[in-house]
């Protein structure tokens, strides 16, 4: 538990608070500013997983900046961690290009996703923007040249595609923070994301075939895993560019809210899912993808089953048996039904 948290707790002891009163303290103040409450209960009142956890916090965080990942200073990107609780900030930070990726933006992104699934402290990721105007605007057309986008080595690449798969194979959940345009290859990496969550000046869509370009990958067929095959074909074929609420409707985000409370919004999601089991959520999220993935879906599950089976008392005796070169004893294991 954070510092910031036993701190919340002692003082709502003193100040005789109750969860409950927190809970529907929290409740007001979330149908106030029109923002998700986190507790649904039959008869209004909290039920006994409000009244025992409480109300999850919506003050700020404090984030502690990460200028050297990988050995490499950060220009394109700004790192943070949140002091005392598990969550990650990814910011691309091009706001002056809508924040456009280059190649060399991609590859910072891609450090900082290794540097959070490596980091045992860290829960969960946001990925976002720098400013209100742009989550982000795709492939930085000024950059692009012949079979990709040309980085500092004059060689063209599309390794945006590397960093789809990086974040939906990364075992922790990733939320999508979206201020702005999220569009073109923008549009992609919120998708590729687990959950998004949308200020209410948010714009989606995808521009590739009006600027020559298209994602035959996850960008369609996710898409339209997401939203159905006609949206998705409309989406694409059309190229237009849907609000918010619109994108809420069809389910290509999972809420709305006013542009001045979405990072506190966004932080109480991420609260929400660090209270939960990592390992629950580790297999949901390999799951849900394996359904979609195919052989590479299987193998990212089989990998986790193998973790949790090499946490195992019947795991073990295999490795020890061999170690001590002796034959395994698995009979004492139950073979359930
Ligand atoms: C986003 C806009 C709608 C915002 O419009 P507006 O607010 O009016 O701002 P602007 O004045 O247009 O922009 C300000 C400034 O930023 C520059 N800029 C914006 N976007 C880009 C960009 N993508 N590339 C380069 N520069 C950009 C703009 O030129 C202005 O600069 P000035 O110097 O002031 O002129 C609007 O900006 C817009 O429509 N932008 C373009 C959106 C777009 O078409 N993006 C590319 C889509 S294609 C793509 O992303 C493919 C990427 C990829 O690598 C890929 C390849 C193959 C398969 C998959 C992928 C994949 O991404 O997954």
């Amino acid at each position: 538990m954070s510092a910031q948290r036993r701190l919340q707790i002692l003082s709502n002891h003193l100040l005789g608070r109750t969860s409950e009163d927190l809970v529907s303290r929290q409740a007001t103040a979330a149908n106030n500013s029109d923002v998700s409450a986190s507790y649904a209960s039959v008869d209004g009142k909290p039920n006994s997983y409000g009244r025992v956890h409480g109300a999850v916090s919506r003050e700020p965080t404090n984030w502690r900046r990460i200028p050297i990942v990988s050995r490499e200073e950060l220009t394109d990107v700004i790192y943070e961690k949140a002091i005392g609780e598990g969550i990650a900030k990814i910011t691309i930070n091009r706001p002056e290009r809508r924040n456009a990726f280059r190649p060399r933006t991609v590859q910072e992104m891609s450090w900082c996703f290794g540097d959070a699934r490596d980091d045992p402290e860290v829960g969960v990721i946001i990925l976002t923007g720098a400013g209100d105007l742009a989550f982000c605007s795709g492939g930085d057309q000024s950059v692009r040249g012949q079979g990709g986008y040309v980085g500092a080595d004059g060689i063209a690449r599309l390794n945006v595609l590397d960093l789809q798969i990086q974040i939906r194979r990364l075992p922790k959940p990733v939320v999508a923070m979206v201020a702005g345009y999220a569009v073109g290859g923008g549009h992609i990496l919120h998708m590729i994301c687990d959950l998004t969550i949308a200020a209410d000046n948010a714009v989606f869509g995808q521009t590739g075939p009006k600027v020559g370009s298209f994602d035959a990958g996850y960008g369609s067929t996710h898409m339209a895993r997401l939203v159905g095959q006609k949206k998705a074909r409309e989406m694409w074929f059309l190229a237009r560019l849907y609000d918010a609420h619109e994108a809420h409707r069809m389910g290509l985000v999972n809420t709305v809210v006013p542009l001045d409370k979405l990072e506190e919004e966004t932080l109480v999601w991420c609260r929400e899912m660090l209270r939960n089991s990592p390992t629950a959520l580790r297999l949901l999220k390999s799951a849900l993808n394996a359904a979609e993935d195919g052989q590479a879906g299987i193998q990212e599950l089989g990998g986790n089953a193998t973790l949790l089976f090499y946490q195992s008392e019947e795991g073990n005796e295999g490795r020890q048996a061999y170690l001590e070169k002796r034959a395994p004893n698995f009979s004492k294991f139950k073979r359930l039904p």
